[in-house]
């Protein structure tokens, strides 16, 4: 049995698979393989790890006849058409928790800097402009006891959550597709609708899956509806916001200020005109870049791939009809 990866992972998920005795053949090179040629590489692989978001979709799935898993190195799964995997009778592993708590600092880290325009401040340092104290500029707004809102309320969600009642004593309102009474019970968090999540919260804060129903769901409208004061974080997926509606929204100080670690596209023009925002921070898509959490997602996608291969189920299925 042998596996391809499409970008390096860490050593412990490549030890583990050859350990357990598969061939390992990784993708080494600064360029990712365009589609084509992927789509080529894994008709050879019995398993795919997709460490690069690569679009998975029916055509895909269906001249890779040999696939026996498709394992993700990431908890979201919206590259991959999960129909068509649970169709063709492919499982598709993703790796859930193990990156929770390091994607929800990044989350923290960019409402503390949004609030305190942290980055535009250093670009001043840069730049030549730091002039001295101010004592009425660079002001920004303190966190404690604010709301909270969390637009989907799993794993990330939660982990935000803790640390914002933890850190600052936020009041905690979410919207979640399903009440999470584990949160409720733990943060006195209240389930609101959408429309009262975007009334109320002071910062809000993004964690649901990128789906057909979630994609470009904070738009003008959306942005229209929030407090001035409000702060705007997304960790989740760039396409959960309309970009031109953010920045709109940003410019003309309908909401406070944005935090973004994922954008859309993937990677971000250098000169995005929300990259010279004073009010703007963003970030890479480091949500999950610990060496904890990595070692963590490669142990997990690897594990996805041996489970596979011994017939068994994978520890962590998105698709679990494909075993019905
Ligand atoms: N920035 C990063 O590096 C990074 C790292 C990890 C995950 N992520 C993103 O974060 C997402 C969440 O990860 P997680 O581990 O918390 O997943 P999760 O499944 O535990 O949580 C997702 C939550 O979103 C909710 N949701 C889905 N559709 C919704 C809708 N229409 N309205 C309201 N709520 C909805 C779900 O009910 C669930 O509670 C991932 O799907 C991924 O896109 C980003
Ligand atoms: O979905 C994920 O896991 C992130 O985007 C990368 O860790």
């Amino acid at each position: 049995m042998n596996v391809f990866i499409t970008k390096p992972i860490p050593d412990v998920g490549i030890k583990l698979m050859e350990d357990a005795g598969y061939l390992v053949a990784i993708h080494n090179e600064t360029e990712p393989l365009p589609q084509d040629k992927l789509i080529e590489k894994c008709q050879q692989y019995d398993a795919l790890i997709s460490a690069g978001f690569n679009k998975i979709d029916a055509h895909f799935l269906q001249k890779c006849k040999h696939l026996k898993v498709v394992s993700l190195f990431s908890v979201g799964y919206d590259s991959v058409d999960i129909d068509a995997a649970t169709r063709l009778k492919i499982p598709v592993g993703n790796t859930p928790d193990v990156l929770s708590r390091a994607t929800a600092d990044v989350a923290f880290l960019l409402m503390l800097a949004v609030s305190r325009k942290a980055f535009f401040n250093y670009k001043k340092i840069l730049d030549g402009k730091w002039d001295g104290f101010e004592p009425v500029a660079n002001l920004g707004q303190e966190l404690y006891g604010k709301t909270l809102g969390v637009f989907g309320l799993g794993n990330i969600g939660f982990e935000m959550a803790k640390k914002c009642k933890a850190a600052f004593d936020m009041k905690i309102i979410y919207h979640n597709r399903k009440p999470n009474g584990h949160a409720e019970a733990a943060l006195d968090a209240k389930y609101v609708s959408f429309e009262e999540l975007l009334q109320q919260s002071d910062v809000l804060t993004l964690h649901a899956n990128f789906t057909e129903e979630t994609k470009g769901i904070f738009n003008k409208d959306a942005f229209s509806k929030m407090k001035r004061n409000a702060i705007f974080i997304n960790t989740g997926r760039g396409g959960l916001h309309n970009e031109v509606d953010l920045k709109e929204a940003l410019h003309a100080g309908i909401i406070w200020g944005a935090g973004l670690d994922v954008t859309n596209p993937e990677p971000m023009d250098k000169n995005n005109p929300l990259l010279f925002m004073p009010n703007v921070c963003v970030l890479p898509h480091i949500g999950s870049a610990t060496l904890e959490a990595r070692d963590g997602m490669a142990m997990l996608a690897a594990k996805n791939v041996i489970a596979a291969f011994k017939g068994e189920r994978l520890p962590t299925i998105v698709n679990p009809e494909v075993y019905d």
